[in-house]
């Protein structure tokens, strides 16, 4: 109940829309009725050899019919698929927003096929919610009131028979349809986001699946899937198909029961022969009204399920941020603090344990420490991507939780260890972030990263297009593409999670210095395993077990002989 009321909510904006479509089907159903009542009465009567002239009405009527019906049909299906496309369009963003909200922590549980399938397919059977599933309905018992309503003027038995027959075929098959197919149509569901997740893997890993061979083993069990799904499918649209015969049969039947009740009234000249003839192709066509509707279930419970999922989405962002309230202003140069954080992915393996330290505004941090030792998801909490469990997060004095993510986030500028290299040319992937960015901005940024020489060699220089996620550059220039776009433009604080892992030494070397440069007063935080060139930080902390186990200068470390110099004198060894 609480999924169709958000539904019609999202649907709300497209009502005046939906009500018109609903006219216009309603209309265009009386004129279908009309045709062939109309033509029933011409050709009935005409058997009868009258004058002309006493045929004109039914011909104009004929005509009249005939053409209203094709201009109201064209109005429906013009004014019905506007009003999906508004919804869709309003599915669209508000499951974009949902998803942009909640990413990545609330993500973990989802495969890539089940999003995929959120934003594509699920959104698709949501669209199609009001032409599947509201309007057929509804134009069904809107064509029944008039028919009956004229036949039970004549005959109340007759037109018993008929809402008889569209409550059986309009609910009773339907509900026959569901019972069947209940599991069968779930198992669809599922059986389908597990596929895409399967073709997901493939796409992903055809490079290692070709070299190790799993190509025969990997098919298979998508070929496995694949001939499950098609079995399921043929089952529920047998039952369909069953439903659809079933509705044939009732119509037919009742059509019969109907002429037997209105042959005794041409008898007793209550009606004349043609009002027969006229009556029973009216009631006829009006059965086109209910024949769509044994196949709404189907379009019902795919609906609902989507909507379901769809929703699930959208509570996950209150679980996400449940305290977010306010917007203080976050411009400026910032301070860090970390007051007694505990965060972990699953509760049986903590992360940080009262983690607590303090960065001052300008500061040049290097965190090191072993692999899993948390730094990646330091910078992810500090982002806001994922949430602590206790203690809190303070910027510039204003607690986390004070702030929307998007807030906390306009602070930074982070180079992660996955930053992604959107599809299209260099330039657009500095647009993406700086819509109004200039060429020369963009070259001087490439001249930063190093990146300027090589891009200037190319034919289209930054208007070179680099395919997904910049898969016609080498890891080395993914990686100085998105130290670039970082330093496009100054922001607060800069986080770089090993921005410098793929190069050589002496690139990675100039890059660093020119990123120092740059950055001036501004704060920077860096994670690295390469701890040769870190004297030029002012701070080094040294994560283990989820606690700053050593901090200080480069050369304050060294003089330690603690952790740090024992992670550097292997390092130079090796
Ligand atoms: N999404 C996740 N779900 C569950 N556990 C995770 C997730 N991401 C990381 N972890 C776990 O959290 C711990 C810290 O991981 P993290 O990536 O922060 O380490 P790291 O210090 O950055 O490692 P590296 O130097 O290898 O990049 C690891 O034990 C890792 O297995």
């Amino acid at each position: 109940m609480k999924t169709c009321i958000t539904l019609l909510k999202l649907f709300a904006p497209a009502l005046p829309t939906m009500l018109l479509a609903l006219l216009a089907a309603w209309l265009c159903m009386l004129t279908s009725i009309g045709l062939m009542a109309s033509a029933a009465y011409l050709i009935a009567r005409a058997a009868l050899h009258p004058m002309i002239y006493e045929l004109s009405i039914a011909i104009v009527a004929v005509r009249f019919f005939g053409i209203s019906r094709a201009v109201l049909r064209y109005a429906e299906r013009y004014i019905s698929h506007d009003a999906t496309f508004r919804i869709l369009t309003n599915l669209r963003i508000f499951c974009y927003a949902c998803l942009e909200k909640i990413a990545p922590a609330k993500l973990v549980g989802y495969k890539s096929g089940e999003l995929f399938g959120l934003l594509i397919e699920e959104i698709d059977v949501l669209k199609d919610f009001y032409l599947r599933v509201l309007s057929p309905p509804l134009t069904a018992v809107l064509t029944l009131a008039t028919i009956s309503g004229i036949l039970f003027f004549y005959s109340p038995t007759a037109a018993i028979w008929l809402i008889m027959a569209f409550i059986m075929i309009g609910l009773g098959l339907p509900y026959l349809a569901y019972h069947f197919n209940r599991s069968g149509s779930t198992y669809l569901r599922e059986a389908k986001g597990i596929y895409k997740s399967e073709c997901i893997d493939i796409i992903h890993g055809l490079n290692d699946i070709k070299v190790f061979h799993y190509d025969e083993k990997k098919f298979a069990i998508n070929q496995r899937i694949a001939s499950q799904i098609t079995t399921q499918e043929r089952k529920v649209f047998r039952t369909t198909a069953l439903a659809d015969a079933g509705a044939d049969l009732i119509a037919n039947w009742t059509l019969l029961a109907i002429l037997a009740c209105l042959i005794p009234l041409v008898r007793s000249n209550q009606i004349s022969g043609i009002h027969l003839a006229v009556f029973t192709l009216a009631v006829q066509s009006s059965f086109e009204a209910v024949l769509p509707l044994p196949s709404v279930w189907h379009y019902c419970l795919a609906g609902l399920d989507a909507a379901k999922n769809l929703f699930k989405i959208s509570q996950l962002d209150i679980a996400l941020h449940p305290t977010a309230k306010t917007h203080p202003n976050c411009q400026g140069n910032k301070a860090l603090l970390i007051d007694k954080l505990d965060f972990f992915y699953k509760p049986d393996t903590p992360v940080f344990k009262n983690l607590s330290f303090s960065i001052v505004a300008g500061e040049k941090i290097a965190i090191v420490g072993a692999s899993g030792s948390g730094k990646s998801t330091l910078f992810n909490l500090l982002l806001r991507l994922w949430e602590q469990n206790f203690g809190m997060l303070y910027l510039n004095n204003v607690p986390y939780d004070a702030m929307t993510g998007e807030t906390v986030r306009q602070a930074f500028r982070a180079i992660t260890q996955n930053t992604y290299i959107f599809q299209g040319t260099i330039a657009d992937n500095f647009r993406i972030l700086y819509p109004d960015c200039t060429e020369a901005e963009i070259l001087t940024a490439l001249q930063k990263a190093q990146l300027h020489d090589f891009i200037l060699s190319l034919k289209n220089g930054i208007h070179t297009d680099i395919g997904e996620d910049g898969n016609q550059l080498s890891g080395g220039q993914r990686q100085r593409l998105a130290i670039a776009r970082a330093l496009c433009r100054p922001t607060p604080i800069l986080l770089l999670d090993e921005p410098t892992a793929s190069l050589d030494s002496i690139t990675a070397q100039h890059i660093m210095d020119t990123i120092i440069k740059t950055l001036d007063n501004r704060t920077m935080l860096l994670i690295t395993h390469d701890l040769r060139g870190l004297a030029s930080m002012d701070r080094i902390m040294v994560l283990k077990d989820g606690q700053v186990i050593e901090q200080g200068s480069y050369h304050e470390l060294l003089r330690k002989k603690g952790e740090f110099s024992t992670m550097l004198t292997y390092q130079r060894a090796l």
